[in-house]
């Protein structure tokens, strides 16, 4: 992976430790919103992925690519791959059982993905200092251990809930997250 000092972790960075509350092994993830482009069962041309976390420590997910998320004719776009590592890294950082951001993503495209490919994603992470989480990803061709299409490195930054309010729809967050109090 080509990756820049922003999404490497620096030397005092902790190993991550999943929460105590987090999915245990074995479990799916589940959806963090049902509209979301990544994750959402509602958005119709999405990437619909739904995650596993087969360790409690990385999340693995399958994507197939659609006619809707072609850049080259029968080809992916790579933003919609970008996209893709976007979304298995964020959902790898909710083992933390905190909200997290990206703040940087860096993707490198290895392979041409045609549509109708399986792409088998993982994610895991590097290491934690203070509110940064450096996060790598991977997707592969057809197989867990398939050829390598697409690599990624991101720092998320960890925010609280009150963030999706404040910048995006409190009501939409107090709907799919009873817990979740709208402060007026
Ligand atoms: C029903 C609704 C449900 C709602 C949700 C429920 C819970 C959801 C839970 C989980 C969601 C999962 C979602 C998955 C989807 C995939 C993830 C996305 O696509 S997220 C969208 C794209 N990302 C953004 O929109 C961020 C936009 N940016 C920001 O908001 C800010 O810039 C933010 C929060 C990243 C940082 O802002 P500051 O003011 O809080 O903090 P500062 O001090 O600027 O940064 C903190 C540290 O990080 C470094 N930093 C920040 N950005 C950096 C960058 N781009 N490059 C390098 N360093 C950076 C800074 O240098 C600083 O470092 P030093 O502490 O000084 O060492």
């Amino acid at each position: 992976m080509t990756r820049s000092p922003v999404t490497t972790p620096p030397p005092e960075a902790d190993q991550p430790a999943a929460h105590f509350d987090a999915p245990p092994p074995g479990s799916a993830l589940g959806s963090h919103y049902s509209r979301c482009f990544g994750c959402g069962a509602d958005h119709p041309t999405g990437l619909h992925l739904a995650a596993v976390t087969p360790d409690g420590a990385t999340v693995e997910a399958e994507f197939t690519v659609g006619e809707a998320h072609q850049g080259a004719p029968m080809l992916a776009h790579g933003g919609v791959l970008a996209a893709a590592m976007d979304e298995i890294i964020g959902m790898s950082v909710w083992l933390f059982q905190r909200p997290y951001v990206t703040a940087r993503l860096e993707t490198d495209y290895v392979r041409p993905v045609p549509v109708g490919t399986t792409l088998h994603l993982r994610a895991w992470c590097n290491g934690i200092a203070g509110r940064k989480a450096y996060l790598e990803a991977e997707g592969r061709i057809g197989a867990p251990d398939g050829p390598v299409a697409v690599r990624a490195a991101a720092l998320f930054v960890q925010v609280d809930m009150e963030h999706f309010a404040r910048h995006g729809d409190a009501a939409a967050i107090a709907a799919e997250h009873h817990d979740f109090e709208v402060n007026p």
